[in-house]
């Protein structure tokens, strides 16, 4: 990069430039037309941040908890595959960052390195202090494995489960059909034990994933693990309703980054459906999915999130300087969201609510006019 990175946009053009594109393919791309992937960042766009004035902005206080434990700011890591193809620490870089920036990260279970040792990675960094790791698991047909993967996380620390509902086959990406993307043969799955048949092209091709999974499951998860679970994919407030009911501890709104069903809304745009489904439950609903500024933090707290996570940003900041990149990407978010809290007139994060907030629809200058000047003709031309 020819300057130091000032968004996260420049990382996006940065990995784009200096990744081989069958790598740098199947970071970015979404399913199909890529219409929903496209749409997850459009609609932060078309909501508007209403400011308030003069308010004393000296102290800004961006500090939270999710499933009760402290993070410095809502920006969190959703877990993403493959760190190993972005830069040799792989997961262990992406570990460092988070524990030095007291957030979570969410290690995916195709991961190149192995959840002990991102967890050993991070402990390094957080000293006496148990880093916040979270572990996401794709449920196999091989329950005997994924048992056995569940209880590993909870020995090595991991402090909630979540578990990946929205892939029971995997999306059509149509950049990583065109360049026959697999893992390189350098590269392992690292949660497993070596093993040709789950090479990175068969984990891939989901061919281990029990696409049988339903409701039922969620009760022997609880009756495995003492961890609180997190289910990742929900998209419809009836679902949320049954995932409160079924005693999950926290939701993510997402839809893969846009990477399975595509045509289906933008996250934000189904949030609000999913915060109110569930409110007065004990469930924390997070989003994941387009968020690259500050603002869109702002606005997806304002819509009711508790937290954002961050998808393929983390892994464009890993290509350009490994664990600094990485760090580098939430720091520059992080401050993105507390500047614009100072510019929102609003000092507490518990305080961002929809009263600052307008879909750009409802601020439309016919709507305006036809408000503010009811008896002025329209002029005709
Ligand atoms: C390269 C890549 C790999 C991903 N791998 C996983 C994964 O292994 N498990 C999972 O639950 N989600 C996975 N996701 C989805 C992300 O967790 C997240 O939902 C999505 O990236 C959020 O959108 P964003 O990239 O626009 O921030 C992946 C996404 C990308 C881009
Ligand atoms: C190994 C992958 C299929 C991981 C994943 O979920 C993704 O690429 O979206």
């Amino acid at each position: 990069m020819a300057s130091a990175p000032v968004s996260l946009d420049d990382f996006e053009q940065h990995a784009r430039k200096i990744l081989p594109p069958s790598v740098f393919g199947y970071y970015y791309s979404g399913a199909d037309a890529e219409w929903t992937l496209d749409r997850n960042k459009r609609a932060y766009d078309s909501l508007l941040i209403r400011p308030r004035i003069l308010v004393d902005v000296e102290t800004v206080t961006t500090a939270t908890t999710i499933l009760g434990q402290k993070i410095a700011s809502p920006i969190c890591v959703a877990p993403t595959a493959f760190h190993g193809m972005a830069h040799d620490d792989a997961e262990k870089a992406t570990a460092r960052a988070c524990a030095s920036l007291k957030t979570c990260y969410t290690l995916a279970t195709y991961s190149n390195t192995n959840m002990e040792d991102a967890y050993a990675a991070a402990k390094e960094k957080t000293k006496k202090q148990d880093p916040l790791h979270w572990f996401q698991l794709y449920v196999e047909q091989d329950r005997e494995a994924t048992k056995q993967l569940v209880q590993r996380a909870e020995r090595a620390g991991y402090k909630a489960l979540v578990i990946t509902v929205d892939r029971p086959r995997l999306g059509r990406r149509l950049a990583d059909l065109r360049n026959a993307f697999k893992l390189p043969k350098h590269l392992t799955l690292a949660n497993f034990a070596v093993d040709e048949s789950r090479s990175g092209a068969g984990a891939y091709a989901g061919g281990a994933i029990d696409a049988s999974l339903s409701w039922k499951d969620i009760e022997w998860f609880k009756s495995i693990t003492k961890l609180p679970i997190v289910i990742k994919g929900i998209f419809r407030g009836e679902d949320a309703k049954l995932a409160a009911k079924a005693g999950v501890d926290g939701i993510i709104v997402s839809n893969h980054g846009g990477r399975q069903l595509d045509g289906c809304p933008a996250t934000l745009e189904v949030l609000p459906e999913i915060v109110n489904a569930v409110k007065g439950t004990k469930v924390e609903v997070y989003v994941d999915g387009g968020i690259r500024k500050g603002t869109d933090v702002f606005k997806a707290m304002a819509l009711g999130a508790r937290a954002v996570f961050l998808g393929r940003p983390i892994v464009y900041g890993l290509a350009y300087q490994g664990e600094a990149g990485v760090r580098q990407v939430l720091s520059l978010i992080s401050y993105e969201f507390r500047l614009a809290m100072s510019l929102a007139g609003c000092t507490d994060i518990n305080k961002i609510t929809s009263d600052y907030i307008i879909p750009a629809e409802e601020l439309s200058l016919a709507k305006s006019y036809a408000k503010y000047y009811p008896k002025t003709a329209t002029p005709k031309l």
